[in-house]
C-alpha cells in the first residue's frame, strides 16, 4: 500500500508540481492535439465511491468525520488524531486537511443502477458502437471493490449490469454459429467444424460446470457474480442502453465471447476452467501473449449466448482469503472481458473489448497482520499495483515531457495487460473505493493521492478507423522525424549525442527511483520480519514460562507419587518378609515330616515323586533365599539391637543422673525446710521472751507498789526462780520457753 507513499511525498509540494505539470501538459497536448483532428483528447475518468459504515465499524467509532464530501466533484480528508498523518502534521511536516477532485464522487447512500448509470454508461455505448473500455477498481482493502464490481446478488454491480445491457442491445441479432472467434489481441479468425465441436464441448462443460457450482452454493459470496435474471424485478437498467441514442443499431449479427481470469502471485489463472478440473489437478496457469504489434493478450475465451445470460458465473475459484480487515479479501486482481464481434456477410466488421477489473486492496501487512502465504500474497499485490502506479506516473509525467521516458508496464502481467488502453486503444476509468474508518485513514490517503496523479493522465481516444496500437506515441514520433530530416548532419550528431546524455540521465534517474522503491519495501518487509520475530520471542518466552511452571507442577507430582510408592513399597515389602518367613516355616515343618514319615515315600507314584522334588527343590531355593534375606535381615535386627541398646544405656545414664539430682534437690530442700522451722522458732521464742519481760516488768512494778500500800501480799516463789533461770540460761531446752509459754498463757488468763 505504500505505493501512492512512494509517489508522492508531501503533497503540498506534488500538488504544485502536478499543477505546473497539467499546465505544460495542456499546453504541449493542445499543440499536438491540434494536429489530431479526429481523434478525442481527455483526462481519464477517475470517480470516487465512499461506502457507508458497518455496525461493526460504528461500534468501533471509527466514525470520526474522517471523509466529508463537499459536493459532487470535491471530497475533503480530514485527519483523525493518532493518524501517522496527524502527527506528521503535529510536527509541522505534512498537512492535517486534504481536498480531493474527483470526476464525480459517490456517497455512502449512492445505489449500484445510479453509479452504472452514472459510470459505466457512456463507455458501454462506446463498446456497443465498436470500441474499448476499461474500468477497474482500485481501493484499500475492504472498501468495497469487489461489491461495487459484481455486486451482490440482491443488488447487482457493474459487471452483471454490463453484460444484461449487452444483451438487451443484441437481442435477436445474435450469430448463432460458434465459427468466428477472437484472435490475438484485436482480431479474429474463422474456425474449422472440427474446432467448432471442440470449442461447443468446452463451453459445454465449463457452462455446466458454472451451472452446478451456482445450485449448489446458491446464496454463497459466489452469487455475487451471478448474471442478473431476466425475471427480476430490476428492470431499469434494461432500458437505459436501450435508450440510449449514441448506440447505433445497424444490421448484422453479434458474438459475444467472454474471459474471466485472475493475477495471482504473477500467474494467471482462468476463473472459468470447470471446477472438477480443479480439484483433482493443479490449476493450469495461462499464458500471456504478445500480438507482435506490443499488445498483451489471455487467448482463453469462451462463447457466451443469451441462454447462458440466467447462469450464474460464480468466482468460487478466486483466490479469497480472510485477512485481519477482510474476512473475504480478494488475493488477487480478476479480470472480465467480454469481446464483441460484429459480423456482416460473413465478414468480422469491428471487434470491441470491455473489461472490468476488481484489483486487489492494496494493504499495509503489519495492520493486516499478514505473515506466510498472506505475506507472499501482499507484496505480489503491492508490487504489481507499485508498477500500476509508476506506469500512471510516467503516463502523467511524460504529457509534458517532449523527450518520453519509459514506461514499465512490462514489470507486470496487470499493466502489461492493461497497456493498450493507455496507449490510446479505448478509454480507461477509475473507480476509486474508499471506506470513512477512522484507522484506515492513512491508507484512504494514499489512495487519494494515487487517483490525484491518475486524474491527470490525459488519454488520446482515437476514432475507430484511425487506431493504431499507439496512437499518442506514433504521432510524436512521426514528428520528431519530419524535423530531423531537415536537420545538417553535424547537428544531427549533437542532437544525437544530447539524447545519448539525456537517455543515460534518464537510465540513471530511474534506477535510482528503482533502487529506492526497492530499499523501501525492503524496509517495509525487514520491519515486517523484525516485528514478527519480536513477537514469535515473545511467544516463545510465554510459551518457555508456562512449560517451566508445567515442568515444575508435574515434578512436584512425581515426587509426591515416588514417595507414595515409596511407601506401597516398603509396606508390600514388609508384608512379603512377613509371607516368606511364614511359608519357610511351614517349609521347615513340611520338611520334618516328611524326613519322619517313611510310609509316604514307598506309597507315592513316580510322578507324584519328580513333582514332589521339583516342589522340593523349588522350595529349597525359596529356603535359601529366604535363608539369604534373613540373615541380612538378621544383621539388620542386630544392628539396630546393638543402637538400641547404646541408646537404652544412654537413656539408663541420664535416667540415674536425673535420679541423683533429684535427691540432691530434696535434701536441699529439706535441709532449706529445717533451717526456715528453726529460724520461725527462734523468732517466736524471742517473741514470747519480749512478753514475759514485759509480763515480768509489770510484776516487778506491781511489787513496788505493794511494797509501798499496808497490805502484803504474798510473794510468788516458784515464778521469780523462773524468771531467774530464763534470763540467765536462754539458750536452755524447750521446756523452760514452753513453761514460759505457760505462764504467760496464764498470766493472760
Ligand atoms: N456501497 C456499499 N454498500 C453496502 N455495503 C458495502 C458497500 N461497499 C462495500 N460494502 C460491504 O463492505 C464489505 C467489504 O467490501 P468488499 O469485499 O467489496 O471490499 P474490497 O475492497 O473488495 O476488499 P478486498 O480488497 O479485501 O477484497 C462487504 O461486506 C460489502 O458487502
Amino acid at each position: 500500500m505504500s505505493l501512492a507513499n512512494d509517489l508522492i511525498n508531501d503533497e503540498s509540494v506534488n500538488h504544485q508540481l502536478m499543477d505546473m505539470d497539467m499546465t505544460l501538459a495542456q499546453t504541449t497536448t493542445t499543440e499536438k492535439v491540434q494536429e489530431l483532428s479526429d481523434s478525442e483528447l481527455q483526462t481519464m475518468s477517475v470517480y470516487l465511491r465512499v461506502r457507508p459504515f458497518s455496525k461493526e465499524e460504528l461500534g468501533n467509532c471509527e466514525d470520526q468525520e474522517c471523509v466529508v464530501i463537499e459536493n459532487e466533484q470535491t471530497v475533503t480528508l480530514n485527519a483523525p488524531k493518532g493518524s501517522a498523518s496527524m502527527k506528521s502534521s503535529e510536527k509541522g511536516i505534512g498537512l492535517s486537511i486534504h481536498k480531493f477532485s474527483f470526476t464525480q464522487i459517490f456517497g455512502p447512500d449512492t445505489s449500484q443502477a445510479k453509479l452504472y448509470e452514472e459510470t459505466v454508461q457512456s463507455q458501454m455505448s462506446d463498446f456497443l458502437n465498436g470500441n474499448n473500455a476499461l474500468i477497474f477498481s482500485y481501493g484499500v482493502t475492504n472498501a468495497g471493490k469487489t461489491y461495487t464490481i459484481q455486486g451482490s446478488p440482491k443488488d447487482p454491480g457493474i459487471l452483471p449490469r454490463v453484460l444484461d445491457a449487452t444483451f438487451q442491445h443484441i437481442r435477436g441479432q445474435q450469430y448463432e454459429e460458434m465459427d468466428v472467434k477472437p484472435y490475438l489481441r484485436n482480431d479474429a479468425q474463422f474456425l474449422t467444424s472440427e474446432q467448432v465441436k471442440q470449442e461447443k464441448n468446452v463451453k459445454a462443460a465449463v457452462f455446466a460446470s458454472c451451472k452446478e457450482d451456482s445450485d449448489t452454493f446458491r446464496g454463497s459470496l459466489g452469487d455475487a457474480l451471478s448474471f442478473r435474471s431476466r425475471s427480476s424485478s430490476c428492470s431499469s437498467f434494461n432500458e437505459s442502453v436501450i435508450t440510449d441514442s449514441t448506440v447505433r443499431s445497424e444490421g448484422g449479427q453479434f458474438a459475444l465471447w467472454v474471459a474471466f481470469f485472475e493475477i495471482y502471485n504473477e500467474c494467471v489463472y482462468d476463473l472459468l476452467q470447470p471446477s472438477l478440473c480443479c480439484k483433482s489437478k493443479k490449476r493450469a496457469v495461462l499464458r500471456v501473449c504478445d500480438d507482435g504489434a506490443g499488445n498483451a493478450y489471455v487467448d482463453q475465451h469462451h462463447e457466451f449466448e443469451r441462454s447462458q445470460q440466467n447462469t450464474a458465473i460464480r468466482n468460487k475459484n478466486r483466490s479469497l482469503a480472510a485477512t485481519k480487515m477482510n474476512q473475504c479479501s480478494s488475493r488477487s486482481h480478476s479480470i472480465f472481458t467480454m469481446k464483441l464481434l460484429k459480423i456482416d456477410n460473413d465478414a468480422v466488421k469491428s471487434i470491441s473489448e470491455f473489461s472490468l477489473c476488481d484489483l486487489a486492496g492494496s494493504e499495509r501487512c503489519n495492520k493486516t497482520k499478514t505473515f506466510g502465504e498472506r505475506l507472499k500474497e501482499a507484496a505480489n499485490i503491492n508490487n504489481s499495483l507499485l508498477i500500476l502506479g509508476k506506469c500512471i506516473t510516467a503516463l502523467r509525467n511524460n504529457q509534458g515531457d517532449r523527450l518520453k521516458s519509459c514506461i514499465p508496464f512490462r514489470e507486470s502481467k496487470l499493466t502489461k495487460l492493461f497497456q493498450s488502453f493507455f496507449c490510446g486503444k479505448g478509454k480507461a476509468s477509475m473507480i476509486v473505493n474508499i471506506n470513512q474508518c477512522a484507522s484506515t485513514y492513512d491508507e484512504t490517503l494514499h489512495v487519494m493521492k494515487f487517483s490525484a496523479v491518475a486524474k491527470q493522465v490525459v488519454q488520446v481516444i482515437p476514432e475507430k478507423s484511425a487506431l493504431s496500437p499507439c496512437l499518442f506515441e506514433e504521432l510524436l514520433d512521426d514528428e520528431d522525424e519530419a524535423d530531423v530530416s531537415l536537420m545538417p548532419q553535424n547537428e544531427l550528431l549533437s542532437v544525437i549525442e544530447s539524447l545519448k546524455i539525456k537517455l543515460l540521465a534518464e537510465r540513471r534517474k530511474n534506477l535510482v527511483q528503482e533502487m529506492e522503491i526497492r530499499k523501501e519495501m525492503g524496509d517495509a518487509m525487514m520491519q515486517q520480519i523484525i516485528e514478527s520475530e519480536e513477537l514469535r520471542s515473545r511467544e516463545i518466552e510465554e510459551l518457555k514460562e508456562s512449560y517451566q511452571e508445567k515442568l515444575e507442577n508435574t515434578f512436584e507430582m512425581y515426587k509426591e507419587a515416588i514417595k507414595e510408592h515409596a511407601y506401597q513399597s516398603a509396606m508390600r515389602n514388609l508384608e512379603d518378609d512377613y509371607e516368606l518367613m511364614r511359608r519357610l516355616e511351614s517349609v521347615e515343618g513340611r520338611g520334618r515330616s516328611f524326613e519322619t514319615t517313611d510310609q509316604w515315600t514307598q506309597t507315592s507314584s513316580d510322578r507324584e515323586t519328580e513333582a514332589a522334588d521339583d516342589r522340593c527343590k523349588r522350595l529349597c531355593k525359596e529356603k535359601s533365599a529366604l535363608e539369604t534375606m534373613c540373615e541380612s535381615k538378621q544383621q539388620l535386627i542386630m544392628s539396630l539391637e546393638k543402637s538400641l541398646k547404646d541408646l537404652t544405656a544412654g537413656h539408663q545414664w541420664l535416667t540415674n543422673s536425673l535420679s541423683e539430682k533429684t535427691q540432691e534437690a530434696e535434701t536441699l530442700r529439706r535441709e532449706a525446710e529445717d533451717m526456715s522451722k528453726s529460724l520461725e522458732d527462734v523468732l517466736l521464742q524471742n517473741i514470747e521472751k519480749d512478753k514475759e519481760i514485759e509480763s515480768l516488768k509489770e510484776q516487778l512494778e506491781r511489787q513496788s507498789v505493794v511494797k509501798t500500800s499496808p497490805v502484803q501480799l504474798k510473794p510468788k516463789r516458784g515464778l521469780l526462780a523462773n524468771i531467774k533461770e530464763a534470763v540467765t540460761s536462754p539458750r536452755n531446752s524447750c521446756s523452760p520457753a514452753r513453761s514460759l509459754r505457760k505462764n504467760a498463757k496464764a498470766a493472760k488468763r
